[in-house]
Formats: structure tokens, sequence, C-alpha cells
């Protein structure tokens, strides 16, 4: 059984980084807030260097090169930290805290995009208004250009809904005012600005793109509506996914968008958005590069994968599956070689505190609770652990988010399950953004690291452990 006291204690432990971490934001609007808040960031950095390059904080070990680099701290990332046991804070705010401070949409609960990505951007929590004000600028954003919706309408219907969601990020760059103002030559103190007016472009026309794939794809022929002005970030979504009429679909989505916003920068989807930026390469470049890396079955697209999963156990062993059956479905994946969507992680272990936060989100709902598919996510919960620890490979048997979070949305009609990484590629996009206008503002450098052969490294192991054979 998942024990909930993760979540107790990390209230608990909460209550002081939330008054040291939590500055209330005046009625600036969010690039003004930026603007306040970069130079001290900026000279925190330059400390940094001019004081400590030198100091040494860790060592590089062969398990790390060759081992994908876990655990090697190698990059800069100041909106989120991941901590292997209580799971992620977003600017020292937990989940918990997010959902008691952050601003939902007027008559919802759940976090909205604009005030987590507020809260990502800035370490400080947005009031109302600002909220209000950046879901107004978002959908006074949000209409694709005309040459894109053509290419999106013309790309075959049996293309992967995510490879078209890179395609139309990257056609956005046409626009890139981070591009033209390179071009024309501008000083390295104003990259930022221009970085942050395409990432703000860029996400307001995510719920467009999105949705347009989602139509073109799965209903064609139906109308796509236009942005509603009043409406946030993903309430405007659901409503062009055609859903805007189920009002705990839009309520999910809010909090599912914001939960999967950033993950600190180590995760492939926002190491890659990071890298390409750090070429100077626009950020509509960079957040495509990120969405294919979102789209291994290893990282993003694992949502997909659970729910194909547990629709080939449902078709084997029928609806009503019994934990002893799901415990055999479950040896029966590990021995013929695959790996059990859902299930591991790179950094944590502990149950995923998103996975919970949507399983509380779950519970409050009667009608997801009855859901058939609902309940084989809990109960796969209950014993894949156990199957887990007993195989002995994964250094983390417990869920994390993708273990969930496709299968409300199957409950809630949408069924399509290779779309489900696009609503993931909406989110992500909060993170990425603010990294890619903080990498400018700081003046991240190109990233380059080391690569050493085999050969190479037993060099390196010999010269430093002359007495190992
Ligand atoms: C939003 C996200 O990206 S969350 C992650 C989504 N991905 C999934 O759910 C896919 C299933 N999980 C996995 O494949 C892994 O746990 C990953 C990719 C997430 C993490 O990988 P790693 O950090 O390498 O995990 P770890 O160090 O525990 O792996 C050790 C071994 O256990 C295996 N293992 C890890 N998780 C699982 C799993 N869920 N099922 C079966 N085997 C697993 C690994 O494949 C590896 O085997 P190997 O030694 O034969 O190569
Ligand atoms: O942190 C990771 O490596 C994977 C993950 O959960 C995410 O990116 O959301």
């Amino acid at each position: 059984m998942l024990s909930r006291s993760l979540f107790t204690t990390s209230i608990k432990r909460s209550a002081a980084a939330r008054v040291a971490s939590t500055r209330y934001a005046s009625t600036k609007t969010l690039k003004e807030t930026l603007q306040e808040v970069i130079p001290a960031k900026q000279e925190q950095l330059k400390k940094l260097k001019a004081e400590h390059s030198q100091a040494v904080i860790g060592d590089v070990k062969v398990e790390n090169i060759i081992g994908g680099m876990r655990g090697l701290k190698a990059m800069l990332w100041e909106s989120s930290v991941l901590d292997p046991s209580e799971g992620i804070r977003f600017h020292g705010l937990s989940i918990p805290d997010c959902q008691e401070k952050l601003t939902p949409a007027p008559g919802g609960k759940e976090i909205i995009a604009e005030s987590m990505l507020w809260l990502l951007m800035t370490g400080q929590v947005p009031t109302t208004e600002q909220t209000r004000q950046l879901s107004k600028e978002l959908a006074e954003k949000g209409e694709l250009p005309a040459f894109v919706e053509q290419l999106l309408d013309s790309l075959p219907k049996t293309l992967h809904p995510m490879t078209q969601l890179g395609i139309g990020v990257a056609a956005l760059n046409h626009d890139s005012a981070f591009q033209a103002a390179y071009e024309k030559g501008i000083k390295k103190s104003e990259y930022w600005t221009y970085a942050f007016d395409d990432c703000i472009n860029l996400l307001a026309r995510l719920p467009a793109l999105a949705a347009r794939i989602y139509r073109n794809v799965y209903k064609p022929g139906t109308e796509l509506p236009k942005i509603d002005k009043e409406l946030d970030l993903v309430g405007n979504y659901t409503r062009m996914l055609g859903f805007g009429d189920n009002q705990n679909m839009t309520e999910y989505l809010r909090l599912y968008i914001a939960l999967h916003g950033d993950h600190e920068g180590g995760n492939a989807s926002a190491h890659t958005a990071h890298l390409v930026g750090s070429t100077l390469a626009d950020p509509y470049i960079a957040y495509s590069a990120a969405l294919y890396a979102l789209a291994g079955p290893l990282h993003g697209l694992a949502n997909q994968e659970v729910l194909r999963w547990q629709q080939a156990m449902q078709k084997e062993l029928g609806e009503n599956v019994s934990h002893e059956q799901i415990k055999e479905y479950l040896w029966k994946t590990l021995k013929s070689g695959q790996v059990v969507p859902g299930y591991g992680h790179g950094v944590l272990r502990n149950p995923d505190p998103r996975f919970l936060a949507l399983q509380q989100f779950c519970e409050s709902r009667p009608e997801l609770m009855e859901s058939s598919t609902i309940q084989l996510v809990k109960k796969t919960s209950e014993v894949a652990p156990g199957v887990l620890m007993e195989h002995g490979k994964t250094k983390n048997p417990y869920p994390n988010v993708d273990a969930t979070s496709g299968c409300v949305l199957y409950h809630y009609g949408l069924t399509e399950y290779k779309y489900y990484t696009v609503i993931f590629g909406v989110s992500r996009a909060l993170g990425c953004i603010t990294q890619l206008t903080w990498a400018r503002a700081l003046g991240l450098p190109l990233e380059r690291p080391k690569s050493v052969s085999m050969g190479a490294l037993e060099q390196l192991v010999k010269s430093s452990w002359p007495n190992v054979a």
C-alpha cells in the first residue's frame, strides 16, 4: 500500500520553506517582475564565478559516465529541485504548498498554468490580478498563424501526434523575435527580453496547436472553437479539445498541466531544451527538440504506454482483475524482458508525489473511484512495488506520475492514448521556457561537456588508482 505519510511530512516540512521562499509580488506584469528579480540572480552568479569557480563539490565516477550521468551535479537550474524521497519542490514549495498558495481559475480549485509559470519564472506567488492578467495576455496571443494551421492540416493523420507537435512548434519560429533581433545584432544583455517574448508566444499558442492536432487526427470535420479571451490557458485548451462542458475534466487538466510543468533540469526533455537553447537557437526550436525527448517511452511517452499495458491486461484477464492476477501479469511483463510502464524513476526513490496528488484528485470524485480503469491503477500500485522489489533490478519500485495520468483522461472520454504525451508537451513548456529565459538572462554559455572513450576511461582509472589491475 502507498503511504500517505510522505505527503503529511512534506506538508509539515514545507511550512518553513514557504515562509522562506514566498514573497508576494506587486501588481507588475510578469516581464516587469522578472526585470526586477534578474539583477540579484545575475549578481549571485557573478559572485559564485568570482569567488568559488575552483571549489570542488563532488567526484565524477566511472558509473556516472557509463550510467547516463545519473547523480552528477552538472547543470544550473533555478526553478525546481527534485529530492529523491520527497519529490519535487518549485522554488521551495511542495505540491501541497502550491495547491494551497497558487491561484485557481474562477470557480475552480486546482492550480492553473499561469500561477505555476509565475512561480517558476520569478520565485514569487502571484496575486489573483496578476494571474488573470497573464491569462488575458496568453489568450490575446493564442491564435496560430495561418501557415501553421495549413502545415498541420497537411500532415498525414497517421503521423504520431507528438511528431506533429514538434513540427508545429518548430514552425512557429518563423516569427521568432529572438532570431530576428539576433540577426540585427543585439547586445547579450538584451537577449533575455526577446527570448522571453518568444517563450510567452510559444506557450500562448500551444493549446491551439495541440488541439488542432487532436481535431485533425481524431475528430476530423468538427469545428475548433476560437480562443475565449475570458478563459485561462488550460480552460481554453480543454474547450478546444471538445471537453469544455466537463468541469471535472477541465480541473483535472489544470492540475495535470501545473504538476507536469517542471521536474528540475536533468530530465531528458528539460535538459534537451536547455542544451539546444545554449546554442542560441530560438526558444521555438529549443522546445521542439525537447518535445522529441519527451516522446520516448522511458520518459513522457510512458503515460501512453501505461494505458496500452493496462488495456492489454484487461483484454487478457477481463474487467474485474484480482491482485493475484495483476501480480502474474506483472511477472509476465518482466519475464518477457519489458519494463513495467509507470514504475521506476531516474531520481525518485519513493512514490512520486505527483502520482499521489492525481490519486487524491481521483479520490475526491466518486465517478473516478467507480471507474474500472482507475481501480486498476490503484490495485496495480498496491502490488507492483512488491513484485518489482522481488524482481530486484529497479532502484525505485514505486509508481511515477505516468502510472495514473492517462487513465483519468481515458475515463473522461479522451480515449486516444497516442495523444496523451501531447498534453504533457503542453505542460513541460512551463519549466523549459522558464529556463530558456533565465539562461539568456544569466548569460549561460554553450553546453559542451567532455566525452571520453572506454580506452581513455581505463587509462584515467589506472592513473588515479595505480594499484588496480
Ligand atoms: C515523466 C517521466 O519521465 S517518469 C518515467 C517514465 N518512464 C517509465 O515509467 C518507464 C518505466 N521505467 C523505467 O524504464 C525506468 O525506471 C526509468 C527509465 C524511468 C529510470 O531508469 P533508471 O534510472 O536507469 O532506473 P534504475 O537504475 O532503477 O534501473 C536499473 C534496472 O532496473 C530496470 N528497471 C527500472 N524500472 C523498471 C521498470 N519499471 N520495470 C522493469 N524494469 C525496470 C532498468 O531497466 C534497469 O535494468 P538493466 O540493468 O537491465 O538495464
Ligand atoms: O525527472 C525525470 O527524469 C523524469 C520525470 O519524472 C519528469 O521529467 O517529469
